[in-house]
Parts: structure tokens; C-alpha cells; sequence
């Protein structure tokens, strides 16, 4: 197997594996969706999510990359949101 083909793979393995993460995190989101609708707690909180990127960041040890963990952190927080409101608007089993 050449080079690229090698680093692929690795990359393949990688993607399996946040996307597992992700699927697991989507699904906490969703129990939070619930708790929030019997709460009556808006979808959105700024401040957590602040509080989230800045933990997220704090997690790296390359320091260039900075930047992209806090992108990657507001798009997950942005999906997860808009998975929060689909499943309160439908209340359906799947979510
Ligand atoms: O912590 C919450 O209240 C959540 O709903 C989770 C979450 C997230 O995905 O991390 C999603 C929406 C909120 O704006 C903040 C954080």
C-alpha cells in the first residue's frame, strides 16, 4: 500500500470513531432537548456554549489550532440546537 493510501485508512478509522462520538453526543443533546421542553428552558445558552468552545480549546496541545477546535465546537453546538428544535417540534420517538 502506498502512502496516501496508508494515511487514508487512517483517517477512515478516525472518522468512524467521531462519528460514533458524535451520534453519542447528539443523543445526550436530545435528552437535554426533553428535559428543557418540561422545563421550559430555551434551546439556546450563549453563555454555556462560551463556556464549552473555551474547554474544548483547552483540550489541545497544538496551540495553532486554536481556531479550528472553536469552529468545529460552535458548528457541533449548531447541529446539536437544530436537532433539539426538530425533535421538539415533532416530539416523536425517533428523537
Ligand atoms: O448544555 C445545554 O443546555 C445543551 O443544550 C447542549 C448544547 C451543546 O450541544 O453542547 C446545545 C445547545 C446549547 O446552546 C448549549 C449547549
Amino acid at each position: 500500500m502506498g502512502r496516501h493510501e496508508e494515511l487514508r485508512k487512517e483517517i477512515d478509522q478516525i472518522d468512524r470513531e467521531l462519528v460514533q462520538l458524535v451520534e453519542k453526543r447528539m443523543k445526550v443533546s436530545t435528552e437535554i432537548a426533553e428535559y428543557k421542553l418540561a422545563n421550559n428552558i430555551p434551546v439556546l445558552d450563549a453563555q454555556r456554549e462560551k463556556k464549552v468552545i473555551n474547554k474544548n480549546i483547552s483540550y489541545l496541545t497544538d496551540r495553532t489550532l486554536d481556531s479550528y477546535i472553536s469552529e468545529f465546537s460552535k458548528h457541533l453546538m449548531e447541529l446539536s440546537r437544530r436537532r433539539q428544535k426538530e425533535c421538539l417540534k415533532q416530539h416523536t420517538k425517533t428523537c
